[in-house]
């Protein structure tokens, strides 16, 4: 550890999810953020967070940078740990990120969605510990720098690959858990990614599909709720055949968060819809594509998730090409 109490963190891509666990950090740890689109607005007014769980108009001025070099150059001490909080948009960060890591030493701590995210991560950086983590922590970003946060946030962590040793993953377990999040630990954190996935690999394409709010969907017609069911159930029998077995009552406890919100009107809107919104790439790969790969293999018909991951995809595709 560069300093046995404070850590040195390098924080790439903080965003909705990033800018919060940065705050979070920033009370036990020495952290800097690469930025992009939100650097000149975060350099000069900092970010605002805006928390039903932690506080609103929470102000602070973090450290940043705009790339991994430049964070590399600011001192000769190493990165204890790299936190990726950018989208899990496969084949560009590892690239990125590479003159940060210090090899045999940085842990590489993932905070994305999806399933099949890491391999990229161990290929890349062979001797670094690979920390997976699933985030739930429902957050917008608009205007730049000012973060909107919701009613959860946990963080689920563990190592990658599971076989792999726990203490790197234990100890950003304990990290967090000193910062202020809730953060859990687990033998195999893969449980948790499948879990998580019901929600994204079907709110997230559906929401970005038809521009709408959770809440909207299904109040928009009838067969809505039943045909999100039906997509939780593939990605379910998905999960089954890699070993990940859940019960029709944890697919359904998926689906009621949704539902729960129905009365107060509190449609979320998934990381997707506000992608496409405001005309970003979108994490088709990672949430959608993967699994239904994943299914191939393992000869599994799951018609309605493919079908999401075609018109998912080519909406990824047009937004790439940036033909409108
Ligand atoms: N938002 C949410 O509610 C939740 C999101 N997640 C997951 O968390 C992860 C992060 O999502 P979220 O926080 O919403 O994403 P955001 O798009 O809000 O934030 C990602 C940030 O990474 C930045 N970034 C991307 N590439 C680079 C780069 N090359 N250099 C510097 N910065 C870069 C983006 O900059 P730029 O603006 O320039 O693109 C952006 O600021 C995703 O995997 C998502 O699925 C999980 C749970 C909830
Ligand atoms: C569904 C949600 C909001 C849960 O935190 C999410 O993971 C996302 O927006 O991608």
């Amino acid at each position: 550890m560069s300093s046995p109490t404070r850590p040195k963190i390098l924080l790439f891509g903080a965003g909705s999810v990033g800018a919060v666990y940065l705050y979070l950090l920033s009370k036990v740890s020495n952290v800097t953020a690469v930025l992009r689109s939100n650097y000149d607005s975060v350099k000069e007014n900092g970010f605002t967070i805006n928390s039903s769980i932690f506080g609103q108009g929470i102000r602070f001025i973090p450290n940043v940078v705009r790339s991994c070099s430049e964070a590399a150059e600011l001192d000769s001490q190493p990165f204890d740990y790299i936190l990726i909080c950018s989208k899990a948009i496969p084949d560009t960060i590892p690239k990125l990120m590479e003159p940060a890591v210090t090899r045999g030493h940085t842990i590489i701590a993932l905070l994305q969605n999806g399933i099949g995210i890491e391999q990229e991560y161990a290929d890349a950086f062979p001797t670094n510990p690979i920390v997976s983590c699933v985030v739930y922590i429902p957050a917008t970003q608009r205007p730049a720098g000012v973060i909107k946060h919701g009613e959860i946030e946990l963080i689920e962590i563990g190592a990658y690959p599971s076989t792999a040793p726990a203490a790197p993953a234990l100890a950003f377990t304990n990290l967090m858990k000193v910062s202020g999040a809730t953060a859990e630990f687990y033998e195999d954190v893969q449980v948790k990614r499948w879990f998580k996935l019901l929600v994204n690999a079907s709110w997230n394409p559906i929401c970005a599909l038809s521009l709408s709010a959770d809440v909207f969907v299904i109040q928009s017609s009838p067969l809505a709720i039943d045909v999100v069911l039906d997509v939780m159930l593939e990605v379910r029998e998905i999960a089954q055949a890699y070993g990940y077995v859940f019960s029709r009552e944890q697919v359904e406890f998926q689906l009621d968060r949704a539902k729960a919100r129905i009365p107060i009107n509190a449609g979320i809107e998934p990381s997707m819809l506000q992608d496409v919104k405001e005309g970003r790439r979108i994490e088709v790969e990672a949430i959608v594509g993967n699994p239904v790969r994943m299914a191939k293999e393992k000869g599994i018909s799951c018609g309605k998730l493919e079908m999401l991951y075609v018109l998912a995809k080519a909406l990824d595709v047009r937004i790439g090409t940036g033909d409108s």
